[in-house]
């Protein structure tokens, strides 16, 4: 006969976990949650599997993810090789036709295909896009001064709607389509706060290499109203790369999207803390929050 091992604590802590799941897995059925990937969260090998198992289990149990990634690091790293200088002004990059180019070759051909293969490994069905398929992001230039730097000014998520209905989950580049066919390099986190207002999205996790927004303590503030976060740049808190994060969720909530969760994307199962359990992860800024379940 079968003999039972004895049963550990941990087994008993492992169950209440998933127990405790359970409010949580019902509320974000058929729920979207738009998630981006920066350039610093991606870290390696090992990381990028947790994030993808992450993503898995989360399509599995009836969400639907979008991943919009970055890859700045990675670009940088490219040009470098290349021996093409870049600068950026207030956090965009300065974009020719030769930057344009290695731009594209790097997010869509490496990272985007990194993602997708990790998803793949995990048991998911990924599908690798940049915002000019299906004419899903529509671009004018953003600034003079920026070259071939869009501002989206229409989304078109007829495509990632059929993908959702197929079980498939979008991985995208943060490209765009101007009106004459020219491609535009967008920032990672405007995608994101785009396609997530689009989505009328349930939730947009924009995964960085920080816990989350700091005070001026240098504390994580875990849960934030815009006017908190506003409060917060004017007295120069919210700093740097913060700022257009932070601006991206507020824009993102006033386009119709319950919450925004600022995280770092490399702590283990952040994605999972923060939708499944009483615990959450870094920072969450909205109004107010119905899928959010009152204090006990
Ligand atoms: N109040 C703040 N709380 C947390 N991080 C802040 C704050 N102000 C500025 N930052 C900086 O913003 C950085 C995140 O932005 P960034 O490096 O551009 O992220 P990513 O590359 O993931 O898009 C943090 O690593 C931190 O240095
Ligand atoms: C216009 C602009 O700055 N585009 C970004 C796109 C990638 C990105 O946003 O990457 P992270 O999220 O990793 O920073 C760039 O060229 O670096």
């Amino acid at each position: 006969m079968k003999k039972q091992k004895p049963m550990s604590q941990d087994w008993f802590a492992t169950a209440r976990t998933l127990s405790e799941a359970l409010p949580y897995l019902q509320r974000y059925a058929g729920a979207i949650v738009v998630i981006k990937f920066g350039g610093h969260a991606m870290g390696d090998t090992d990381e990028m599997a947790s994030f993808a198992r992450d993503i898995v289990l989360m399509r599995q149990v009836g969400v639907n993810p979008v991943i919009v990634h970055g890859g700045g690091p990675m670009i940088n790293e490219m040009l470098g090789k290349l021996n093409i200088q870049s600068d950026f002004v207030r956090g965009k990059r300065v974009t020719d036709a030769a930057t344009m180019e290695v731009v594209e070759m790097v997010l869509s051909g490496m990272v985007n295909k990194r993602i997708v293969q990790a998803i793949q490994d995990e048991g998911g069905r990924a599908v690798g896009l940049s915002g000019k398929d299906g004419g899903m992001i529509t671009c004018e230039a953003d600034d003079p001064e920026l070259g071939l730097v869009g501002r989206p000014v229409e989304i078109d998520t007829d495509l990632l709607h059929h993908l959702f209905t197929g079980g498939f989950i979008p991985v995208i580049a943060p490209l765009g389509m101007g009106q004459e066919g020219e491609t535009y390099n967008i920032n990672g986190d405007t995608v994101a706060g785009t396609i997530a207002a689009a989505l009328k999205a349930d939730r947009l996790l924009l995964l960085t290499d920080t816990a989350g927004v700091k005070d001026a303590n240098g504390d994580v503030v875990t849960q934030l109203s815009p006017a908190h976060v506003r409060a917060l740049t004017d007295q120069g808190v919210i700093a740097g790369g913060m700022i257009p994060k932070t601006e991206t969720a507020l824009t993102a909530i006033a386009g119709g999207v319950r919450a925004a969760v600022i995280m770092d994307g490399r702590a283990p199962n952040a994605c999972l803390l923060e939708l499944f359990t009483d615990h959450g992860a870094g920072s969450i800024i909205r109004d107010s929050d119905p899928l959010i379940q009152p204090m006990a």
